[in-house]
């Protein structure tokens, strides 16, 4: 296993940027999401990390060896992709002892290692059966097998894993794939467009927006603390608020009424900032705004956007005036949508609790300018 480090590596198919220029570690033995929507360049990163798409720009490292142009074969790394990849007719157990045969592992230990991979996604039933004859699902659990059957691999790569395999079933194998995590050790890189998929299953989750790295952090830093409004509303649901308002004498103004005072963050990426990715170390570049300066800054007077997810919004008879348009019962909670100032805002309140005043407060609000977070309100 090693630090997969990417030095300023972008990649372009075209004029545009798939994967802006980046400075980014995936550190040895964790397990990471790379989240993001259809299109914003995930399978792009992945394919420069396994060696199947050789970056326009930058060098790739694992640890201190420059592997750049070292092919896929030569970088030892396990990859699963959305659609199986098995011998069909094979067995199931000899599908899961290639990899391992392979690079000539003993006898004894590809034995133990097929029956311990098999036991762990519960394939110990369907070890001696072809693997044509297994449901697409099954298949497709089979080459996850084969992803982590092996030790020492650098990295293990999942593209969308779990796209065929039965709703019901995802929930199991995800917390499988944490446990087999724990027991191997590997790092995993899992490339998911679903947050559910994402938040259950990494220790740190990679946003990746219009190929760029927006926020790194565990699912609860990116929940409490976005660092930037596309993690606010890709992450939750729903998504978090955005109101228009202004900083004026360091008050935090919606219409011209007071919601707080005005106290910058440092920003992502720097050191004690919720959410950065500390040793790790980002440098991201491009057009999506990211961390530049080492300093917290007090902010200036002008138009900023001000985002509290619906969880941090509070009905009552102080605060902010509202007007509640309507109320959506969705027997875990409460989806309350209300009127700011002109603006829609949600609030998500217990199931039961009353839906009175003409009031909002707001718990914990976040600043954003250009997209990217530069302090909270405070009282
Ligand atoms: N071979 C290619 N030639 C030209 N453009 C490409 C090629 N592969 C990907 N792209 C473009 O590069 C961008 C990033 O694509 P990529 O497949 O890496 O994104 P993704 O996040 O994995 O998307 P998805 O979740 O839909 O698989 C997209 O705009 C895509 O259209």
């Amino acid at each position: 296993m090693a630090d997969i480090r990417l030095e300023e590596v972008g990649h372009r198919y075209t004029d545009d940027w798939a994967v802006r220029p980046m400075t980014w570690t995936w550190r040895s033995g964790r397990a990471y999401a790379l989240l993001g929507p259809s299109g914003c360049g995930k399978t792009t990163l992945l394919n420069i990390i396994s060696g199947l798409l050789t970056p326009t720009q930058g060098r790739v490292y694992f640890d201190d060896r420059d592997v750049t142009s070292v092919p896929t074969a030569g970088r030892d790394i396990a990859q699963v992709f959305q659609f199986p990849v098995l011998y069909e007719e094979m067995s199931v157990y000899n599908n899961l002892a290639f990899p391992l045969r392979n690079r000539k592992y003993p006898r004894k230990e590809v034995d133990e290692r097929v029956r311990r991979v098999a036991s762990l996604l519960g394939l110990e039933e369907h070890l001696g059966r072809r693997a044509r004859r297994l449901d697409a699902g099954r298949q497709q659990i089979v080459s996850l097998g084969r992803g982590l059957v092996r030790s020492g691999v650098a990295a293990v790569l999942l593209d969308e894993p779990l796209t065929v395999v039965d709703p019901a079933l995802k929930w199991t194998l995800r917390s499988k794939l944490k446990e087999i995590h724990r027991d191997t050790g590997h790092t995993l890189i899992y490339v998911t467009h679903d947050q559910t998929e994402a938040l259950t299953f990494a220790d740190e989750v990679v946003v990746l927006k219009d190929g760029a790295i927006v926020q790194s952090g565990t699912p609860e830093e990116l929940f409490l603390s976005p660092a930037h409004e596309f993690v606010g509303h890709f992450i939750g649901s729903p998504g978090m608020n955005m109101l228009p308002a202004t900083v004026v004498d360091g008050e935090v103004r919606i219409g011209g009424a007071c919601v707080g005072r005005a106290a910058g963050l440092p920003l992502p990426g720097e050191r004690g900032a919720p959410g950065s990715t500390g040793t790790a170390g980002s440098v991201i570049t491009g057009p999506v705004p990211g961390p530049r300066s080492a300093q917290a800054m007090p902010i200036s007077a002008g138009p900023v956007r001000l985002g509290v997810r619906p969880e941090f919004v509070r009905l009552g008879g102080s605060g902010l005036s509202a007007r509640v348009t309507g109320v959506d019962d969705l027997g875990a909670y409460l989806l309350v949508h209300a009127e700011v100032d002109g603006h829609a805002l949600t609030a998500k309140t217990a199931p039961g609790a009353p839906v009175s005043g003409e009031h909002v407060r707001f718990e914990r609000a976040f600043l954003f300018r250009d997209e990217v977070r530069i302090g909270e309100v405070v009282a």
